[in-house]
């Protein structure tokens, strides 16, 4: 009782300084949840092994949306049945939401079922937002996979299928659209066998397929499961145990399944139909039962925290009316409102000003959140997508110092990468392009709009293209820029103008080579000099970067007085290589000797540094590296020899051709630059039969054919503009 006043007061509290729409006060939201009113406890802090972070895997229009709406309406958080088509669902409110400029887009919602709380998070499907996928994957603990019951396993199921895997993910498989003609239970579940390589663990059989489709069996229990044809909204089911003399051919199906089923560990695959409203609560039941809850999931760093606040922010969207909200997953420690917490990537400290649970469409303020949770905190301006957030910066330092990684000799950015608990790697953009405002006038609102739409996606660099001037987007697929291009348009009001795409090419070198320059400049009555000699080698660094050396005959003292500049220049000539002004990577320099006099600025020591190193970089023996993508191509038997023709002449290396049922599937990779607009090609090659999956693989380097075409074109290119 006590704790219910207390929550009470604090959610009283934090209303007077709420002016925000759809944030309900605990109890107000209890009552908008109606006859079924949870109780403030289990709302605010349900007890860890009751918790479940799952997430829907589906390819588009498999159900996903009518699911999830199910799902809400059986838990009694939506009083209607929403339906997509007539576009009065959960997410379809929110896109209108979003129309009319009020970002609350959810990437999870949270209702509760049968004295578990259900925290759903939403996982993008496409290729292009891999890393928002993987993101997200980080902070799940389970997955339902849902199939359009008559197309079995389609691409993007496969694609984050694979990253689940790789996440180590428990999942389990919804066919839907058990009541769609076509629908049909075995090729579905053949097709999980064949193209997901998973066994199936049948822990249901369809009553009937397509128009005759009813409800389905409960193999375990032995007992059918029917709904009431006269309910519209399927909330009243009858359970009926299988019997020899009412259902004999059933039964002893079912007791086959169900033996096959005791003796294999695989993936529980359940059916039904959202859209017609069955099967969705026994789906939800066997959330509960068979995925893990937080606790059993294993996260080696939660040792390191010893209890204190471990969190990682997974999404962050922008609120017109309460800025950024950042959705954190706790993995250990306890959230509160008004709480300082430190920021270990931007190693910042900043206070959250609230804390709230996104219940189906409504925010609901809540006083506290403790491990297992997902949370949605207003207030934290600087926090960023993938961010990891702890209680402090000695907190912090002692977790790295339990982890071992605190007490070697780190630079200071190591020490913080040390520290990156729970972070996912960002990959490398491989496209970019020019991006312009409607006039001048409007670059300050572009570079504001750019600015808040990385801190969502850190997949999206941006930078400053220094010869033009322009700013230039660089992401991770042709949708990627679109959807920026798009989001820009619709969100911020700016109507931009996009370049070309091109591809990120990287450079490096192959031999080491010396380079001495000497600038001496007198400026005004001032005398400038400096001399360098530099040593360029191959040697392992990022691109952009270099590792830098210096000879032991070069002063320490001088070096001193010059590192910055010095550093500076070094990295500034690596950014743009001498063959295409690409990034070079891979590449060391050692500095020789440096004669400075007396009075010389540090600008002229940067200069000085700079040219010597691009002098040495153009001496070498160089290499274009290229994005190496890794393509996998499904297509009927027919069109097979036409698609491995069009790939041989765009530089494409077959690894494999697989068949999978009808369908032939070609695995290998292509250079990105080749494949550019395939979606397109493909389409009119095998007439809109076949399908491609398209992923980053590598950088790879060119052959001295290919870059010599390369640089012909782009030199054409230069002098024809
Ligand atoms: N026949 C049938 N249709 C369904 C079922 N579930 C969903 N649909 C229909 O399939 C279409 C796609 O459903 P959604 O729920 O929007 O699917 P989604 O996976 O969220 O789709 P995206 O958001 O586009 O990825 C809609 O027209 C739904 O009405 C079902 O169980 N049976």
């Amino acid at each position: 009782m006590e704790k219910r006043d207390a929550c009470r007061s604090a959610a009283w509290e934090v209303n007077n300084i709420l002016e925000g729409r759809n944030v309900y006060l605990l109890e107000d939201f209890c009552s908008v949840v109606g006859n079924d009113v949870k109780s403030l406890h289990s709302i605010i802090s349900p007890p860890v092994a009751k918790i479940r972070n799952i997430g829907i895997m589906a390819h588009i229009d498999a159900g996903k949306t009518t699911t999830t709406e199910r799902f809400l309406y059986y838990s009694g958080y939506t009083r209607a049945l929403g339906d997509v088509d007539d576009g009065d669902t959960v997410t379809d409110f929110m896109a209108q939401e979003r129309e009319r400029g009020i970002t609350i887009q959810s990437a999870a919602v949270t209702f509760d079922w049968k004295g578990y709380r259900v925290n759903l998070i939403d996982t993008p499907g496409h290729v292009d937002f891999t890393l928002e996928v993987e993101r997200c994957l980080r902070v799940l603990d389970g997955a339902v996979a849902v199939f359009d019951a008559s197309a079995g396993v389609e691409a993007q199921t496969l694609t984050v299928w694979k990253q689940a895997d790789k996440h180590k993910i428990p999942r389990i498989c919804f066919l839907n659209k058990m009541d769609k003609t076509g629908a049909s239970f075995n090729y579905a579940i053949e097709s999980i066998r064949e193209k997901l390589k998973a066994k199936p663990l049948i822990l249901q059989l369809p009553i009937g397929e397509a128009r005759t489709f009813k409800g389905v069996v409960d193999v375990i229990n032995k007992e059918k499961l029917l709904w009431n044809s006269n309910s519209d909204d399927g909330k009243d089911f009858e359970r009926k145990p299988l019997l020899e003399t009412s259902d004999p051919e059933l039964l002893k199906e079912t007791i086959e399944a169900r033996n096959i089923l005791i003796e294999q560990a695989a993936v529980p695959v359940l059916c039904g139909s959202a859209l017609k409203n069955k099967g969705v609560q026994p789906l939800l039941d066997a959330v509960t039962m068979y995925l893990p809850s937080p606790e059993e999931r294993e996260h080696g760093f939660l040792q390191w925290y010893k209890g204190d606040l471990c969190a990682l922010a997974f999404k962050v969207l922008h609120d017109k009316q309460r800025g950024p909200l950042v959705f954190l997953r706790i993995y250990s420690g306890t959230l509160t409102p008004q709480l300082a917490i430190h920021n270990i990537n931007r190693n910042c400290t900043e206070r959250m000003s609230r804390l709230l649970l996104p219940f189906a469409d409504q925010h609901v303020e809540i006083p506290s959140l403790t491990a297992g949770n997902i949370a949605l905190t207003v207030g934290l301006k600087q926090t960023a997508t993938g961010d990891t957030i702890v209680s402090s910066k000695s907190s912090a330092l002692a977790a790295a110092r339990r982890a071992g990684r605190g007490d070697k000799k780190h630079g200071k950015n190591s020490e913080a990468e040390s520290l990156l608990l729970a972070g996912v790697e960002v990959p490398e953009p491989v496209f970019f392009c020019t991006i312009e405002p409607p006039s001048v006038a409007k670059q300050p609102d572009l570079d504001h709009a750019l600015e808040r739409l990385q801190r969502e996606d850190p997949s999206l660099k941006v930078r400053l293209d220094p010869d033009s001037g322009q700013t230039v987007l660089c992401g991770m697929g042709e949708l990627h820029i679109e959807i920026i291009h798009d989001r820009i348009k619709r969100e911020y009001g700016l109507e931009t103008y996009l370049g070309p795409l091109q591809v990120a090419y990287r450079e490096t070198i192959l031999n080491s080579v010396r380079a001495t320059d000497t600038l001496d400049r007198t400026l005004g009555d001032k005398r400038h000099f400096v001399r360098a000699e530099m040593e360029a080698r191959p040697g392992e660094a990022p691109p952009g970067m270099a590792v830098i050396e210096y000879a032991d005959c070069v002063s320490e003292d001088l070096v001193q007085a010059s590192r910055e500049a010095i550093e500076n220049a070094v990295h500034s000539a690596c950014l743009q290589g001498p063959l295409l002004g690409s990034p070079v990577q891979d590449v060391a320099i050692m500095l020789h000797s440096l004669m400075v006099h007396p009075g010389t600025s540090t600008t002229m020591v940067n200069a000085c540094v700079s040219r010597c190193v691009q002098k040495a970089l153009k001496k070498a023996d160089k290499q274009v590296l290229e994005p190496l993508m890794s393509l996998e191509v499904t297509v009927t038997g027919d069109y097979l020899s036409l698609v491995l023709a069009d790939l041989a002449q765009r530089r494409g290396n077959i690894q494999e051709i697989q068949t999978r049922q009808d369908n032939k599937v070609v695995i290998g990779f292509v250079p990105l630059a080749e494949i550019m607009g395939y979606s397109t090609v493909l389409r009119t090659l095998t007439s809109g039969s076949a399908t491609f999956a398209l992923e980053f693989s590598t950088y790879q380097a060119m052959s001295p054919q290919d870059q010599s075409t390369l640089l012909n074109q782009r030199s054409g290119l230069a002098q024809v503009l």
